[in-house]
Parts: C-alpha cells; structure tokens; sequence
C-alpha cells in the first residue's frame, strides 16, 4: 500500500477567521449523480461554509464575525500582522482553484483556451495552478543531465527552449506585454546559461541546482497564461509558489508541506499583491531554508491541492484530457462509464489500483476541509466530469450502486508460505514480512485464512525471486524441520479490485463478483478484503484478467452482459440465426442490456473472423471476400483467446458428428455450447454421459432445445416435470416435421415423392432427407429424451421402421435418391389408400415407454379422429404421460421444423444463457 503523506496540522482557523466570511448556512448535501458542476459548486459552497464555520466557532474566543458587516476579530490567536495581512486578501466570495497540467498547455492555442475557461469561470476570485508547457519538464531536466555530463549541447538545447517560449508568446501576445515576458525570458535564460555552465564545468548538479533549473517551465507557463488573461482586461497577477509554498523532504522521494510557514507566505505574498486572478506555478516550491524544491510526481496537482487548502476553496477543478474518472480501464472495458462522483476514499482506491485519478496525496489536503475535487477534460468542456468528494450516504443500497468502479494490476507473483508450525505461533508474519522488507520488495495484498496454516501475499513479478530466496533462507530450519511444509512461488498473476464505499453495507456485493467470475469460468487464487470494505480484491492468472474485469464490471450493470458468439455451419438454421440476431440486437441491448457478438462464423470450407464483432448486414459478403480456409481449432481459439469478452459461446448449426464431438473439450475451456445438432446427444452413450456429468459440475453450459421439435419447449417442459420431481410414464409423439408434413399432405392425387421434395424445399429435412425418412432423425430425439428422462440407452437400442425403400438406401447422395424416389411412388399409393379404406391415417410416431425401459420408432394407423390425426403443416405434437398428467396427458403441439422455428429456438437458448450469466430475465 502507498504510504499517505500525513500533513501537519493546519492553522485553517486562524486564517479562516481572518478571513471575510459568508453567514453559515445549513449543510446541503451534495446531489450525487448527473448534476452539472455549476450546481456542484454551489452545493459545495453550503456544504462548505457549514462545516468552516463550525470550526471557526470552535476555536477558544470565538473567533467568528458577522460577514454582513465583513467584520474581524482578531484574537489572540491571530497576530496583529496576520490580521493586517489579511485585510488584503480578496474580499467576496470563495476561491475557486483549477490546475492546468502541461497537455492542457501545450501550445499558444491552448494556453489561449485555458485563459478563456478561466475568464467564463463566474466565481469572484480564481487561483490557476499551472504545469510547465507539455515536454518542456523534460528538456529541462535534459539540460540539467547534458551540463552534468559536461555535454556543451545543453547550449542549444536551452536554445530550443527559449525558442518554444518565444514562439508560443509571439502567438500570445503583443505590444508592451510580449515585450516584458520577452525580456523576462531573456534575462531567466541568460541566468539560467551561467549557472549551466557553472554545472558543466563541475560536472554535477545538487538537487536543488537540478530543482531550480527545472522550475523556470512552470514559471515561463505561469508569466504567459497571465498575460493572456490580462490582454482581455481582467487584472491578473502570477505567482512564484517558490515565495509561499514550504515544504519538507521526508526521504522517500517524498515532502511534506509545512502549512503554517506557507500560510504565513501566503499572507504576505497577498499583502503586495492582493489580486481576484492569480495564476501559480504548480510542482516547485521551498525548502524552509528558502531552497527551491519541487513537489515530486504529480507535483502541480499536490499544488492545487495544497493552495486549495490554504485558501479554502469552494472547489478544486483539475483540468485534463480525459472526461472523468471512468469505472474501469476504457482500453480494456470499451463500455466503461464516466463516474460523475466518487468519495474521497474511493478516489484513494481507484489512484491505487493506477487509475487516471489523483495521486491519494493529492487527495489529503483538500479532503480534510471536504472541498470537493472536480477532474475534467479541457478538450471536452461539454463533459461534466468527476467530482471527488464526502460522498452523501447512499440510501438505496442496490448492488449498482454500490461498487464503483473496477480496477485490475499485472504482472504480480503470489508467494504461499504453508506449513502446520505457523498457527498459534506469535512472530511468523513478522518473519515473513521481515525478510520481505530485507530485499525491499512491496508487498501488494496479504491474505491469511484464519486457520493460520498459511499465509499468501502478492509482490510485483521482479521482485519475486528475491523474495523466495529470502524466505527459504530464514525459515530454512522450519522447512528442513517440517514445521514450515513448503514456500512457493505462483507467477504470472493479476489482482482484480472491485472498489466502492458502500459496499461496506451492502450484503451480496462479494457473492455477485465471485459468481461473476465463476460464470465466467475463471479460476480465483486468493482473496483479500480489508475492514474497510472499500475494495474487494481478487487474484487471479493473469491471461484471465482482462475477461475477469469484463465480466465483473458488465454483472454490476455497469455495462451490458456482452456474449461473445462463434457460429459454426451458416446453413438453413445458422444462417436465419444470423438474420434474426441482427434483427433483434438493438432491442437486446436497449431492452435487456445483452449485446450479442458475433466474433465468427464457419462452414465447412471457409470461415470469417472478427475482434470486435461482425456486421451482421455483410456476413455474406465478407464470408466471400474476406474469408480464410476453415480451421476449427484456429476457430476456437480465436473466439476463446479474445479477452475483451468474459463470456463465449459456440452454436453448432451443423449436423456433424465430429463437429459434436468437440463439446466436451469446449466446455472444459470455458466455452458454453448451444445447438440444434442431434449428435452429440444421441451418440456413444458414454459420451453422451461425460459430456453429461462435466456441464452440472461446471458453470459452463449446454442447451440443446432445438434437437426436438425445434423451437417447441420440449426438452424445456420435460426438465420442469422431472426437476419437480414429476415422474415420467411415457413420451409420445410424432417428432419428425418433414414425416408430419408427407402424411399430413400426402392424400389424394399427390405422389408421395412430390410431397417429399416440397419438404425438402421448406426447410423441414435433415440435410440429408434420408435421415428423415430412414427414421434416424425420429430415433435420435427418442433417444435425446429417454436419456433426459434418465434412460440409459443406445441408439442400436431403438427398432426403427425405415421409410427408406431397401433398394434406395444404398444410393450415394440424396440427390440420387430423390431422383430415383418416384418410381416407389405406387407402393406408397398403396399403403396410403388402404388406410384411407379403414378409416384411418398414417402417422410416423416415436415412443418412449419408461415403464418397460425402452423406446420405439413405428409407422402406424391412427383413426381420423385421434389428435394425432389432426396435424396440419410440419406439426409435431408430444404427450407426456406422467404421475400428474396421468388420465390426459400433457401435449406440446405445433410446428417442429422449418428455418425460422428452429432458429428462433436456438436464440432462445442463447438467451437463457445470457440470463445465467447475469443478463435480467
Ligand atoms: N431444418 C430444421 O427444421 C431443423 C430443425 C431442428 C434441428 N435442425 C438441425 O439443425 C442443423 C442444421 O440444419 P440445416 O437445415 O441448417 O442444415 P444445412 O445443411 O442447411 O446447414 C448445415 C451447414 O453446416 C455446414 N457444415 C457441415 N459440416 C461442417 C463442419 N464440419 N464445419 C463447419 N460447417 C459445417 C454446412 O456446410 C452447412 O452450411 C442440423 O443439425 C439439423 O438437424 C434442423
Ligand atoms: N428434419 C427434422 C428437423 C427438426 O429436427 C424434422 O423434420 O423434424
Ligand atoms: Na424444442
């Protein structure tokens, strides 16, 4: 964890009171989403002015005074200096402070932009804390390392920056202002080559030698932005924060400001120069000993941060490019959402885990007088941005909003230290994280059940072999003793942090993330969640991390469920699911918050794949132009390598046994399977069984709907009878659409091969009508619904009747036997008129029979009157004879075939699994 810079305490009473003040008005809490900043801001200022004046009136003597009349007390407290000081501070209303860092002042154009916000900015007083010019920190320090290295090219490099400074003002500025900043400049840079050369000639720079050269970028920014707002005939003066900012090194790269002494320089520097408009330079300052300095990384914004403070502004608004604080990194989550508000703790968190926020320094000075921080992006002025402050207590308490935001770190390595000697014995953790801290590695999450047989915890990746070697070198004994059984290193990790204040009160928050991941077939390594509440962390393998921040962030609904989608067979049925997901994906994700994307589409020959999602307008075309040869594997992998989506799922739209036979592995990867494909589930039955057994231990999922009766809910109602623990006695039905249309229109004059071409042509046949015919089709889905009703049978199992004429069955393709179909036409005639003669209809009927264990495919006579003999179309109608349904049975009836049916099952599955993975059903 980042160590917080803890700042002193702070004289705000004193100068406070000093200071001309408002009337306290009641606290208004902040509105908390989808404000505008202008109402932020004066929001704030209640909420504000509350709390100044409770502490003003704390302090011993009362130091108050009634604004109305802009009266001062001065008391002891104050000193008759500060109190005259004081007087010359702005009088009004509250500052309000904005940064500007070097990308928001890179150019004349764009300094001459930040002097026009500034200028639309209503509040009566501005402080404008100003970065150096975008690169110029760089070629400052670039000149500072070219005189130490007693380079004599820092001559013209500092050319090159008096050059950039000359341009920019000439853009700027005219007349008498152009020629003051020039001749300022030209003086700075003549003492800047003198003490250059001075370095050069010693062959090394102090820090503060380093410091002060590198200052003048801030201070060239501050000079020019000055002028810009003058040049309008707004006053404006600029400051050298160098003059008003101390602060302390603390060692660590790191300084503390002294916020009394800075106070105290503020005063005065007001005293000369009280001004409604100032712009500061930002990142430099003081030592106490008046050394410059500068504020380290970050260093402008810690000084908005901390001018912020001293002032007491109304607001502190950090200007950038981008438009907010995003919930989760948009390279990585494109539906991440700009946050409108965070809590100063969560902004803490979010900067932690490397978010765009605020460095938590930055934080501490403003949050100890709740002045709220906005970040905004200069280049989006319609943007409102993010505003960092006390957050109001959220009282709704839904999981929305209680997480928010994501944030992920890589490249990380968990070290396990396991043993049975660790429990009970006061001291382990200390040795462990001794020795950690002997190699100076940072540890990043710790986590020890409370069995205290072990205790994990992450360090970045480079520092992982050093920490190993430690600890095998302190517990050395306990190792070779057996009390410590073993350290081990596991690489390649990443941590998934879920942050957000509220989640402290919220109960579900973890078990929604983790069943999240779960769903997403990720696997969590360790888990750490602090007291505090305010983030969950989760370690998990690194190639998953990006999936595992998708799918965590998508299940808050702070984005859509996205199911990334591969279609294998763009045939009959996969090519209508092609059009109906096209059709419906707006309303998807409008209505549903699914979106549905199609990453690639194969057929036996050619295949197209996408990273982002096919057009689903030009499938066609680009499965013509810019397709490569198919290759399953290559298929798969791509679909299961893209990160971008959490969740993945393959549609067979084929009726290929090997295609079937890739299930298991699918599923194993964390690959859901949906399919109208018989195959697999009316193949080997111990195939069928493994397949079976892996999709209930697993999150991952196999739906089948369409294998029976297409669209129909036909394996869906067998399910509800069975899972309520219905008992099944008998299934019954005519299963097969194309044999239900032939007998349905196969009367009178009609040729019953004339029939079975206009099967063919409506889209109820197999690929292979044969299979239709043959009654195979009719035996699989006995099959598929004996094995659902927990029979455990082969397809050899089931005595089919072949419609298929003995001589027919060995032509080699169907359009043979088409072709050779009529001259069987007569006998079929035949079949049909003495049925017609007893009163009764052919219907081709499956049966599954529970009782006697065993199925049946049969050819038989119905009288007219027999609902079966009522169909119409490519009906199928099923009855399930049951313990409840036991004196009428249950009857599913309607069309069992055709493109837009079966299609429209196959969606439906691809829905239901959305809904499992967190879409809203
Ligand atoms: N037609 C219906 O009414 C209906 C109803 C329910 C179920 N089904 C089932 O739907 C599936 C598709 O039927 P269809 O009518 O669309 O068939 P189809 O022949 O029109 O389409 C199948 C497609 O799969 C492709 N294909 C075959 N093997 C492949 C492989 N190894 N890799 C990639 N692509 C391959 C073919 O080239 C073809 O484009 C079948 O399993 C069928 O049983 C169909
Ligand atoms: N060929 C099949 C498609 C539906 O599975 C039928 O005719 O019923
Ligand atoms: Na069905």
């Amino acid at each position: 964890m980042w160590s917080l810079a803890v700042a002193s305490p702070h004289p705000a009473a004193a100068f406070a009171a000093a200071r001309p003040r408002r009337r306290p008005r009641p606290a208004a809490a902040p509105s908390h989403r989808g404000v505008n900043p202008q109402r932020w801001r004066c929001e704030k200022t209640q909420a504000w002015s509350f709390w100044s004046s409770l502490r003003a009136s704390d302090l011993p003597g009362g130091l108050y005074g009634d604004v109305s009349k802009n009266m001062l007390k001065p008391a002891a407290a104050v000193s008759v200096e500060q109190a005259e000081a004081s007087a010359h501070l702005p009088k009004g209303d509250m500052w309000s402070v904005h940064k500007f860092g070097g990308t928001c002042m890179g150019t004349s154009q764009r300094i001459q932009n930040v002097a026009d916000i500034i200028l639309r900015d209503p509040s009566e007083r501005k402080l404008v804390v100003v970065s150096a010019m975008s690169k110029v920190t760089d070629m400052m320090y670039n000149l500072v390392n070219k005189a130490q290295s007693r380079d004599d090219s820092y001559i013209t490099a500092l050319d090159e920056v008096f050059e950039k400074h000359m341009a920019a003002a000439k853009d700027l500025l005219g007349g008498e202002d152009l020629a003051r900043f020039l001749s300022q400049l030209h003086a700075d840079v003549s003492n800047l080559k003198a003490m250059l050369r001075a370095i050069c000639i010693a062959g090394h720079a102090t820090e503060s030698f380093s410091d002060f050269v590198v200052g003048h970028g801030e201070i060239w920014s501050a000079q020019l932005l000055s002028f810009a707002i003058k040049k309008s005939g707004t006053p404006c003066s600029w400051m050298d924060t160098r003059e008003v900012l101390v602060v302390n090194p603390t060692g660590s790269n790191q300084v503390d400001p002294d916020y009394l002494e800075s106070e105290k320089r503020l005063e005065k520097w007001f005293a000369r120069q009280p001004a409604e408009t100032i712009i500061a330079t930002g990142f430099i300052a003081s030592t106490p000993e008046n050394i410059p300095t500068t504020l380290k990384r970050d260093g402008s914004d810690f000084s908005a941060a901390i001018i912020g403070s001293l002032v007491k502004a109304g607001q502190v608004t950090i200007w950038t490019d981008v438009d907010g604080v995003f919930s989760a990194d948009p390279r990585k989550v494109s539906e991440a959402v700009i946050l409108s508000t965070l809590s100063y703790q969560e902004a803490w968190e979010m900067s932690y885990f490397g978010a765009n926020v605020l460095h938590p320094r930055t934080i501490i000075p403003v949050m100890k007088y709740n002045i709220p921080i906005v970040i905004r992006n200069m280049f989006n002025i319609s943007a409102p941005g993010t505003m960092i402050c006390q957050q109001p207590a959220n009282e709704s308490g839904d999981l929305e909003a209680c997480v928010k935001a994501f944030a992920t770190i890589d490249k990380l390595s968990l070290v396990n230290v396991e043993g049975t000697g660790m429990a009970g014995v006061p001291g382990t953790a200390s040795a462990i994280f001794g020795a950690v801290k002997n190699v100076g590695a940072n540890v990043i999450m710790i986590s020890q059940a409370s069995s205290e047989h072990s205790v994990c915890f992450a360090v970045p990746e480079k520092e992982v072999a050093a920490v190993s070697a430690a600890l095998h070198v302190r517990f050395r004994e306990a190792l070779s003793a057996g009390r410590l059984s073993k350290v081990e290193v596991i690489h390649n990790c990443s941590i998934l942090a879920a942050v957000g204040l509220k989640m402290a009160s919220t109960p579900g928050v973890s078990a929604t993330l983790f069943d999240a991941l779960a769903k997403a077939n990720i696997n969590v390594r360790a888990i750490a969640q602090g007291c505090s509440e305010y983030n969950i962390t989760v370690v998990l393998k690194q190639e998953d991390c990006v999936r595992a921040l998708r799918a965590a962030h998508s299940r808050f609904f702070l984005s859509k469920t996205t199911l990334a989608v591969g279609i294998i067979g763009p045939g009959l049925i996969g090519r209508t699911l092609l059009n109906q997901l096209k059709d419906q994906a707006a309303v998807l994700k409008e209505n549903m918050n699914i979106d549905l994307r199609v990453m690639g589409i194969t057929g036996s020959r050619t295949m197209v794949l996408s990273d982002t999602g096919i057009d689903l307008a030009h499938w066609k075309e680009q499965l013509q132009t810019e397709a490569e040869p198919a290759n399953l594997d290559k298929f798969v992998d791509h679909l299961s390598e893209n990160q971008l989506f959490p969740n993945r799922v393959l549609v067979d739209c084929t009726a290929d046994t090997s295609v079937a036979s890739h299930y298991y592995d699918w599923l194993k990867k964390g690959i859901h399977v949906i399919t109208p494909n018989k195959k697999a589930n009316s193949g080997p039955l111990d195939k069928y069984l493994k397949l079976r057994t892996l999709q209930r231990a697993s999150y991952t999922h196999y739906f089948y709907e369409a294998t029976v009766g297409a669209g129909l809910p036909i394996i869906s109602t067998l399910r509800g009878l069975l899972e309520t623990g219905d008992k099944i006695l008998r299934i019954e039905g005519i299963f097969s659409g194309t044999l239900s249309y032939i007998f349905n229109n196969f009367e009178g004059t009609r040729t019953f091969s004339d029939v079975v071409s206009e099967a063919k042509e409506a889209g109820y046949t197999e690929p292979d009508p044969r299979d239709d015919l043959s009654g195979t089709d009719v035996a699989r889905k006995v099959i598929i619904l004996a094995r659902e009703s927990g029979l455990k049978l082969e397809l050899s199992d089931i005595p089919v009747r072949s419609l298929v004429p003995e001589a027919l069955r060995s032509c080699s393709t169907a359009d043979e036997y088409m072709q050779k179909l009529p001259s069987f036409d007569q006998d079929w005639a035949r079949e049909s008129k003495d049925a017609e003669a007893a009163g009764e209809v052919l219907r081709y009927v499956g049966v599954v029979d529970l009782v006697n264990k065993e199925g049946q495919v049969e050819l038989r006579r119905y009288k007219k009157d027999h609902p079966f003999a009522q169909l119409s179309g490519s009906d199928n109608i099923i009855a399930f004879t049951t313990s409840r349904y036991k004196e009428q049975p249950l009857i599913v009836r309607g069309p069992g075939a055709g493109a837009e049916v079966t299609a429209g099952g196959v969606f439906s599955d691809i829905l239901r699994l959305a809904s499992y993975l967190g879409a809203p059903s």
